[in-house]
Order: structure tokens, then sequence, then C-alpha cells
């Protein structure tokens, strides 16, 4: 049975759990603290830390995994990404005082100490631009390094900004764009890589459902023209008869972003019995 390493606490859990149920894969625990569990009996997962996964999975302790992009990155392993989660987004960033006068990378004078626990990732973006800076490793907390006097500028994880804000910083550039993967070794034996195959399909399925509705209306048969209007984008609806009526019942799945405004236009157009679902799995 492949193994899969997932986080076990943090930013990026519960909503791979939440990802492995909705898939059928149920996250079957053996108690709270358990650090191994059945997924829908297909896979066992091992809970560990977000930051380790990539060296499991690179050392074949795991076969495949999930966690953030930026761990990956630092991890500095050679791993095969299979999909983006589109979860945990957020961004490493450089960032510095408000006061400092560093308004852009290009202000960064050599010599600055840059406190991170991102030390590989911020040692290779400062070299790579030919810019010589002291790295401090914090393993948490890094915002408050500058206000310590450890450290003059820092690299760390951002999404909303507001942690930035609070402590005074300012952004000044991004090294990486971040969310979670499910990651996997490169070179799997085809058993282990069909597998993984199917593990991909069946979360990607998920994901794409979740931005999609099924919808299903009640047409006049004179406006069904219009209607193939309201529902752009698709291969066409289907259309049922409903037997020795003047109306047609149509079906269609439809982006969830706009629904409202589909809504709206289908009942404008003298729609009746319009019903809109959630889709578990999609799978084109
Ligand atoms: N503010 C954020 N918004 C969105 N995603 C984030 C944010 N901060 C972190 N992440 C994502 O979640 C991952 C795990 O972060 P998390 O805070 O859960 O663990 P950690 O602090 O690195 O480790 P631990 O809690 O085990 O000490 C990060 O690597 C990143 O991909
Ligand atoms: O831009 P924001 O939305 O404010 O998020 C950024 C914060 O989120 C992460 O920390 P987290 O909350 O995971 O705490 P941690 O330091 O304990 O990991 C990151 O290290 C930042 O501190
Ligand atoms: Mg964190």
């Amino acid at each position: 049975m492949l193994k899969i390493a997932l986080p076990n606490k943090g930013r990026l859990s519960d909503e791979v759990r939440e990802l492995f149920n909705d898939a059928g894969l149920e996250v079957r625990v053996r108690g709270e603290r358990a650090l191994t569990a059945s997924l829908g009996g297909e896979f066992e997962a091992i809970f560990v830390r977000a930051q380790d996964i990539p060296e499991f999975v690179a050392d074949g302790a795991a076969d495949a995994g999930v966690t953030g992009w930026d761990l990956v990155c630092e991890s500095g392993r050679e791993l095969e990404m299979l999909m983006d989660l589109e979860f945990g987004r957020c961004r490493l960033v450089v960032a510095a005082r408000e006061e400092s006068g560093i308004q852009k990378l290009e202000d960064i004078q050599s010599g600055v100490r840059v406190a991170s626990s991102f030390t590989r990732i911020t040692q290779e973006f400062f070299a790579k631009r030919g810019q010589s800076v002291k790295v401090v490793p914090v393993s948490g907390a890094t915002e408050i390094a500058p206000h310590l006097g450890i450290a003059d500028i820092i690299v760390d994880l951002t999404s909303t900004g507001s942690t930035l804000k609070m402590n005074g910083l300012r952004e000044v550039g991004t090294i990486v764009q971040s969310s979670a993967r499910l990651i996997g070794r490169k070179g799997h034996a085809p058993e282990a890589a069909a597998q993984l195959e199917e593990l991909r399909q069946a979360l990607g399925s998920v994901l794409a459902a979740r931005g999609k509705r099924y919808l299903m209306a009640n047409v006049p048969r004179r406006v069904l023209p219009n209607v193939h209007e309201v529902l752009p984008g698709l291969n066409g609806p289907t259309v049922v008869e409903v037997q020795g009526g003047d109306f047609v019942a149509v079906h269609a799945v439809v982006p969830a972003r706009n629904i409202y405004r589909t809504i709206n236009a289908l009942k404008n157009l003298g729609c009746q019995g319009i019903l809109v679902t959630r889709i578990e799995r999609l799978m084109p």
C-alpha cells in the first residue's frame, strides 16, 4: 500500500483532510494523536510536519506527500510536482522596516542581515542577484527579528499581509509564489506511478467540482435559444423533453462564481423550477 505523507498540524492539515475525505479517501485515524491512518482503505497516511514532507518523500519514507511549495523549494530536493491543490496560497517575500528607507530589492545594501527560516532559498536568492547578505536563521516569529536588532530585513511567508503590517514591515519583493502541492518521488515503478495517477485524478476531480454547480431548470421551449446564451462556454446543456408541455428541462454544469447572475437571467427568460446543487466530483 502506498504511503502518503500529510501535515499533522498547522495551516494545511485541515484542508488536506477535507480534500481527501471529499475524494472518497476518508482519513480514518486511530485516536487523536495517531501518526498513521488509512485513506479510504486505498492508501496509508503518515502524519508528519509539513516541513519534513519533502525530505521524507525524496528519501522514500513516503511515496507521495502534500505540503507547501515553499517548503519543497527550501528542501532543495528533486521531487515531482504532481498537482497544485489550490489552497494554502501564500508568498515568500523580502520585507524591511517601514522606516528603513528600503523600497525595492535594489535598495538592499551588501552586508545586511536577513532573518529567515527559509535559509537556503534566502541564501540562493541574494547570491543569484549578486547581493552579499548574512542569513540569520530563525525558526518562527521572523517578523520580530528587525525589532530585536538581530536582523535588518526578513524573508518570510505572507498571505493577507496583516502580520507584516502589524510589525511595521513593508514588502519589497516576492521570491516564491506558493500553494499546497501533491508531490512524488522521481522515477516511481510503473505500478506505483499508476496508483499515484489515480490519486491525482481523484483529488483533481474534487477540485474541479468545487468551482462548479449543477443547474436544472424548466425552460419555455420558445426561449431555448436564449438559454444557450445564458449558459455559455459549455458543450451545450442537456435538454430533456417534459411530456406534453411547452417546457423542456435543461441541465448544465455552470461556474459557481456567476451563479446568481445565471439564475436571474434564467428567471427573466421565464424559466421555472430552477435547482442548483453542488457537484461532488467532475471528471472531464
Ligand atoms: N499565512 C499563510 N497563508 C497561507 N498559507 C500559509 C501561510 N503560512 C504558511 N502557509 C503554508 O502552510 C505551510 C505550513 O505552515 P505552518 O505554519 O502550518 O507550519 P510551520 O509553521 O512551518 O510548522 P510547524 O507548525 O509544524 O512548526 C507553509 O509552508 C505554507 O505553504
Ligand atoms: O500575511 P498573513 O496572513 O498575516 O500571514 C503571515 C503569517 O502566517 C505564517 O505564520 P503562522 O500564522 O502560520 O504562524 P507560525 O509562525 O507559528 O507558523 C507566516 O509565517 C506569517 O507569520
Ligand atoms: Mg506557520
